[in-house]
Parts: C-alpha cells; structure tokens; sequence
C-alpha cells in the first residue's frame, strides 16, 4: 500500500549537476568505478535528542521504477550549455536508456530511531549510478524522516489521547501534503483527515466539520441537528463558530436527541481562544449533562510546546487535531541530511593504497603499520581494494566519515547504550569479539563492548545488485516499530529541552582511518 505517487519513473527528478557528473564519469570512462556513499544528517532536527528514519519505502518505489523514457532523454537532448550547444553527446543518451541500476544497497529500516552521523542508507556501486541517486534519495529521506520525527514529538506530549494529522490544506504541495501524512502517521498519528492518503497508503481517516457548516444554517442548534442526523455515527461538533460555552450548549441539546434516537454525541471541537479555560468549562457542562463520554477536541496551530503547556494548565483535552505545525515541520523546515562518496574500489587487487589504512576494527589495528595496506575484505569480494574518501571542514562536525559504514547499536536490559560506526570493510571478524568506541569530537572519550554486550546491526540489505531483497513491513508495523523503539531510548535523550545526547562513536579502526585520512589530506593540502 505504498508508493503509489511513484508508480512512473522519475529519474529526471534531479539536480542538473547529477546528470553532468554522469556524463563526466561515462566520458572519462570512469561510469563503472565502484563507490560507496552514505547518506546521513549531522543534527537532530527541532533541537531533539532523536530522530525518526523514515522514506524507505518510497526510496525502494523510487528506485525498482528508475530508467530513463523516451520522453526523457528527449528533453536531455534539448539541452544546452552556456554556449548553446547541446550538454550531452547521442552516445551518453544512448548509455542512459539503457542504464539499469545494479547497486547494492543498504539502509536502516522505516521507524528505527536514528541519530547524527550515522548513515541511514549506503549505496554502493558504479559511481554514475551512485551519483544519480544522491538527490532524490536526499528528497525522500530527509523530508519523510523529519515529519516523522515531528509527530513521535508530538506523540511523546499527548500519550494515549489520540493525535489527528489535519495539514493537508497547509502542506508544502500535493506530494509534501502526502508523503506528510505518511510519514506523521509512522511516527504516531493516529489518523489522518487526508482522504487520498487514507486510500493509498492504508492510514485511517477522521474528521469533524468546518465553520461554514454551522454558518450555512440560520443558527449553530440547526447546523448541529443537521449534522446529527444525517452523520449520527461521527458527531464531533465544532462549537467555536459564534460563543464556545454557547455553542457547547447547543451541542449538549444536539446530544440529548441522538441519545433518545440510540446514539451517542462522539465529540465537541474547539478551534479557538483559550484552549486550557474553554476545555476545562466545556467538561464542566457535559459531565453535568452526562456527557461524561464525549470527548473535546482540540485545534488551532498546535505543536507539540502548546499541548505540553495546555496539558500543565490542566486542560480537558483528548484529542489533539494538528496541521500546518506538523506537515510544514514549522520550526525546522528541513532535515540537514547529505550523501557523501566515502570509498572508491581501487581497480588493480595488488595496488597499494597510499590514502588510508585499512581501518581495521579490532585491537590488533593500533599494533599494525596502515601505511600502503592492502587488506582482505571478509564480504562478498575475496579481495577488496579501496581507497577511502572524506570531505574535509573547517568544522569538525561536517568532515565526512569514510569507509564502507555498518552501524552497531549496543543495547542492555535498560533499553539502548550506545550506536557504534564500524568499516564494515575492515572488519575481520574481530568486531563481533570486542570493541573500542571513540567518541569522534573528544577522542580521550572510550567506551569497551565485549563480545557478549546484545547488539544489533542496524543497515539491513535493500538491494543488492539492483535487485530488490528487502519487503518493506505494512505502515502500521513501521508505525509501531516507532514506539517500541522510542521505548528503549533514556528519557533524558526524548526531553524537549536540552536532550541528553546519545552516545554515536567510531570504532577504533575506523577512528584511526579517519584521522589518519584528515591528516593525510592536510598535508597534501599544506604541500600544494
Ligand atoms: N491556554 C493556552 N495556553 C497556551 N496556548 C494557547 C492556549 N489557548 C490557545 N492557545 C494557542 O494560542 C494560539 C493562538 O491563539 P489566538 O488567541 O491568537 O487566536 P485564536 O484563538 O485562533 O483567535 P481567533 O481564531 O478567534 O482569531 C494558538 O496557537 C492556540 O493553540
Ligand atoms: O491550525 P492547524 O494546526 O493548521 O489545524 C488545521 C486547521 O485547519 C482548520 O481551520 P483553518 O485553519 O482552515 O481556518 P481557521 O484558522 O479559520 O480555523 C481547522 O479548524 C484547524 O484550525
Ligand atoms: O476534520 C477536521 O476537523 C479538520 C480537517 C482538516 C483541517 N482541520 C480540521
């Protein structure tokens, strides 16, 4: 029930300079090169202390529909440069239309809590295809993951009353209106108002009714009697239209004629004014009027600080309508995700590797020259020769981790300690035995793992040569997964205000590559 929105191909749906770069790599003949790239973000977003993994399933639509129409390279062919001469040579076109992808690729699964630095996809493959991919991959998980990690926000503030995703009016277009109320039901909205996501992604549907209902009647007890019979299964009755205690009352009268006709008055919504004083009185009026089981609704620009305060103030409120706050991700419009190239296949199995050591994970790696070394991989590739890549910065938080990037999540009977990132290419089996994790902005910062602490890899095979491995679990299992594994997050890591910060490290191996890289880097730099 997903990825209807992407049943065509939508490899156009790129950077220009993705498509140049390709033509760059096919021309230099070097489309084939074997890369890997992670993609991952350096901050949670709203100043959390975790984030929600979320876009999977559209990645995976994304990419089993990719190949490049026709209609595509027609448009390609048109094309120009500065000097209005065409970009792309009939041959590159020719290399498109019959590009398939062949790339392996892995990622953390939809509904896992996920945390800076680590990657959340790692593709791996001709670096052409590679390259196409980092735009829209970067669309689908970074939007997805954001929205999802707005509403298990909201979720963590409203406990067991029940959350309604109301943005679809005030969302960022039709497909950021969709894939919004996708992602805000994965990350704990019960339900959405948005019919044509309810259809194609399985979400339940809700809703109340508008203002203009009430105003298109010649007062507030006619529209609610019409509403309640011809809806006398769905009465929620927006009383906010002229005077809310008024328009209580009259709902309260409403109520009283769907009892004697066998049903019930579901609901009252405010849309208005004081949400905590009106609530508190609004319950006053129905319990007195035993309507103890009518629930309040509540709506009105509401994020996660206003129902955190509106709870504190004692409000009455048990169901929590929330739009443009949660859609738009109002506070943080974006999550700050990126693709960067971490390895490239070195093409000769004997020749040395003067960029890096093998970043091998184990104790034995301290002990070892890493000057030149080339190492055996333990994966699929008897010997694998790579040279790692990194970004470097000014700042030490944007200087790119390389290597072929597996991330082990630690766990006690607590819940979860520790995510370590590890060079899965470096690995000798020695990981599994015991580890060192180094905290990548304070290196004297150690933690030990035996061989016996449970643990969990989180990046699970998607693709692998283009084929697709991986099922992606209904919406509600994602969803579900959401809470079990906010569940084994520390409180502290959860709180809105200053969050405790989740322990990510570098093992060892991989630490000692990555500085070895930066230092190597400089210097070359320093000797231009
Ligand atoms: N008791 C409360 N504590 C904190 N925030 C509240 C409380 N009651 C309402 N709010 C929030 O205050 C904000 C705006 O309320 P405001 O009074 O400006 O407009 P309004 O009630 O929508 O008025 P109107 O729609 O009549 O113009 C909304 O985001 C609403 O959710
Ligand atoms: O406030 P949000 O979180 O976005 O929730 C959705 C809003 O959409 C509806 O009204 P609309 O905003 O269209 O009109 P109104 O502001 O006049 O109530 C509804 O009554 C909510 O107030
Ligand atoms: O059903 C509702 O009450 C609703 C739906 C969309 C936006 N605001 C409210």
């Amino acid at each position: 029930m997903t990825n209807k929105l992407y049943d065509t191909s939508l490899s156009l749906l790129t950077d220009l300079y993705q498509v140049t770069m390709a033509y760059g790599y096919w021309k230099t003949k070097t489309a084939e090169k074997e890369a890997v790239f992670n993609l991952y973000f350096r901050k949670n977003p709203f100043n959390g202390g975790f984030t929600i993994a979320c876009g999977l399933a559209n990645v995976i639509g994304y990419i089993e529909n990719f190949s490049f129409s026709k209609k595509d390279l027609r448009y390609l062919r048109i094309l120009t440069g500065n000097d209005e001469k065409p970009l792309f040579e009939e041959a590159f076109l020719d290399y498109l239309a019959n590009l398939k992808l062949t790339c392996d690729i892995e990622a953390i699964p939809e509904g896992t809590v996920v945390f800076p630095n680590e990657p959340l996809v790692r593709v791996r493959g001709p670096i052409l295809q590679c390259q196409l991919l980092e735009t829209p991959l970067l669309n689908l998980i970074n939007f997805e993951s954001l929205i999802a990690t707005k509403a298990a926000r909201l979720r963590l503030v409203v406990e067991n009353d029940t959350l309604l995703e109301f943005g679809l009016r005030r969302a960022q277009g039709v497909d950021g209106g969709m894939t919004a109320s996708r992602a805000a039901y994965i990350g704990g909205c019960d339900a959405t108002s948005n019919v044509l996501a309810g259809k194609l992604y399985d979400i339940p549907v809700r809703g109340t009714h508008a203002h203009s209902w009430v105003m298109s009647f010649a007062n507030e007890q006619e529209a609610f009697d019409a509403y309640a019979e011809v809806l006398p299964n769905n009465v929620i009755l927006l009383v906010d239209t002229y005077d809310t205690l008024q328009g209580v009352r009259h709902a309260i009268e409403t109520g009283r004629k769907l009892v004697k006709r066998g049903h019930k008055l579901a609901g009252i919504r405010l849309d208005s004014g004081d949400l905590a004083y009106l609530s508190i009185e609004a319950r006053k009026l129905l319990d007195a009027a035993g309507f103890q089981d009518t629930a309040i609704v509540a709506s009105n620009d509401l994020d996660e600080t206003i129902i955190s305060s509106l709870r504190q103030q004692g409000a009455k409120i048990t169901v929590w309508g929330v739009g443009t706050k949660l859609v738009t991700a109002f506070d943080q419009p974006a999550l700050g995700g990126v693709y960067k190239l971490a390895a490239l296949r070195h093409e000769r199995a004997d020749q040395p590797d003067n960029n890096a050591s093998a970043g091998k994970p184990s104790e034995e790696a301290d002990n070892e020259t890493t000057d030149g070394l080339a190492h055996q991989a333990t994966g699929h590739r008897v010997t694998d020769h790579w040279e790692y890549k990194m970004k470097l910065s000014e700042q030490a938080i944007k200087i790119s981790t390389p290597g072929i990037q597996q991330v082990r999540r630690f766990r006690d009977e607590r819940g979860f300690m520790a995510d370590m990132i590890y060079n899965l290419e470096g690995m000798d089996g020695s990981v599994s035995k015991s580890a060192t994790m180094i905290d990548p902005l304070d290196f004297t910062k150690r933690r030990h793992f035996d061989a016996k602490q449970p643990h969990e890899d989180l990046l699970v095979p998607v693709f692998r040569s283009g084929k697709r491995v991986y099922d992606s679990p209904d919406i509600h299992t994602v969803r579900a997964r959401v809470q079990t594994q906010l569940a084994n997050l520390h409180p502290g890591v959860k709180r809105f205000v200053n969050p405790h910060t989740y322990p990510v490290g570098l093992e060892k191996g991989l630490h000692k590559l990555k500085t070895k890289l930066i230092l190597t880097l400089r210097e070359g730099q320093t000797q231009d």
